[in-house]
């Protein structure tokens, strides 16, 4: 369990994280997402001990981060910046974590093929491609068997492989019933990934939810129309569905918010109406996340 209460960093005038309040469970794996420069890295520093919250405490397993007697055992994490030894093998590496933490040896061999890194456990890490530095950095985490999983953008620099091989392998440490809290920019990945949610932007709390509520949340399920006789059905349906919503989105298609396919095929079917198209579509999570997190991004581009 991770604990944050009121947590608070300030860099001279700048808040990069505002008060701070949320608990991650075990037995679930928890995405945190924010746009660039929302304060997820600065929050993930100060509840490993990182950085000293300016305010507010955070707390893993009951204690704050320093004053569990052997961490590696409680909490693994994996931040973005990488701190390998470059001269190094991964085994190397592991070895020389293990013995300053007083892990047994026989774990590096677990971890490495758990990481999928067996086969190049014996070259140095500065031949290592991102994909690779990653799992390297996921099976220094996974090295004390912990409670707890830290993870800052763990899907960085991986090709579609290892993007499946983190989900499956985030998911099943969840289901081992240990506390899971993963970083991301991207809420495609995280909708996949992850069972519940904080959303963070400027540095304060904008959602702690699950992935259906953030759905529902963002106006729920939408029909795409298409008709040569869009005017005409768009009347139709609004005559009989006052609270509808009907978007004319070209000039035969049909963007319908509150009644679903059926009825707007029974409705077409009244009036003869031909239908070239009928799909429901569920809201993007993307534009979910985009819609709570608009007016916090910093860096905007053209589009947004
Ligand atoms: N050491 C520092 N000194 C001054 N400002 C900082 C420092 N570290 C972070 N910040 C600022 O705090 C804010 C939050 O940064 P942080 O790296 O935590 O965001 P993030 O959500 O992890 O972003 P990204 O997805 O881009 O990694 C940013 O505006 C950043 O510029």
């Amino acid at each position: 369990m991770i604990r944050a209460h009121e947590l608070t960093k300030t860099y001279g005038t700048r808040t990069a994280v505002h008060e701070l309040t949320f608990t991650v469970r075990p037995g679930t794996v928890t995405g945190f997402l924010g746009p660039n420069g929302a304060g997820k890295s600065t929050t993930l520093r100060m509840v490993l001990g990182l950085d000293a919250p300016t305010r507010g405490h955070a707390t893993v397993g009951g204690r704050p981060y320093a004053a569990h007697p052997a961490p590696l055992t409680q909490v693994g994490a994996l931040l973005e910046a990488r701190a390998v030894h470059p001269g190094r093998t991964a085994r190397a590496h592991l070895h020389a974590l293990a013995l300053t933490h007083g892990l047994p040896r026989r774990r590096v061999a677990e971890v490495l093929e758990l990481a999928g890194l067996t086969g190049v456990a014996d070259r140095r890490v500065k031949g290592f491609s991102l994909g690779m530095g990653q799992r390297l950095g996921i099976a220094s985490a996974l090295l004390g068997d912990p409670e707890t999983l830290v993870l800052d953008e763990p899907v960085n620099g991986l090709d579609p492989e290892g993007v499946l091989w983190i989900r499956t392998l985030l998911r099943s440490l969840a289901a081992e019933g240990r506390t899971v809290l993963v970083s991301s920019h991207l809420m495609s990945e995280m909708a996949l990934t992850a069972d519940h949610l904080i959303v963070i932007g400027r540095g304060r709390l904008l959602a702690d939810t699950t992935v259906e509520d953030l759905v529902r949340r963002s106006g729920g399920r939408t029909v795409r129309v298409v008709t040569p006789r869009a005017a005409d059905l768009r009347r139709a349906l609004l005559a009989a569905h006052p609270h509808a919503s009907v978007a004319a989105e070209g000039p035969e298609e049909l963007d319908v918010r509150g009644v679903e396919a059926p009825g707007i095929g029974r409705a077409a079917a009244e009036l003869a109406i031909p239908l070239y198209e009928l799909t429901p579509r569920d809201p993007s999570l993307e534009q979910a996340f985009m819609d709570l997190t608009r007016d916090t991004v910093e860096y905007q581009g053209a589009t947004a």
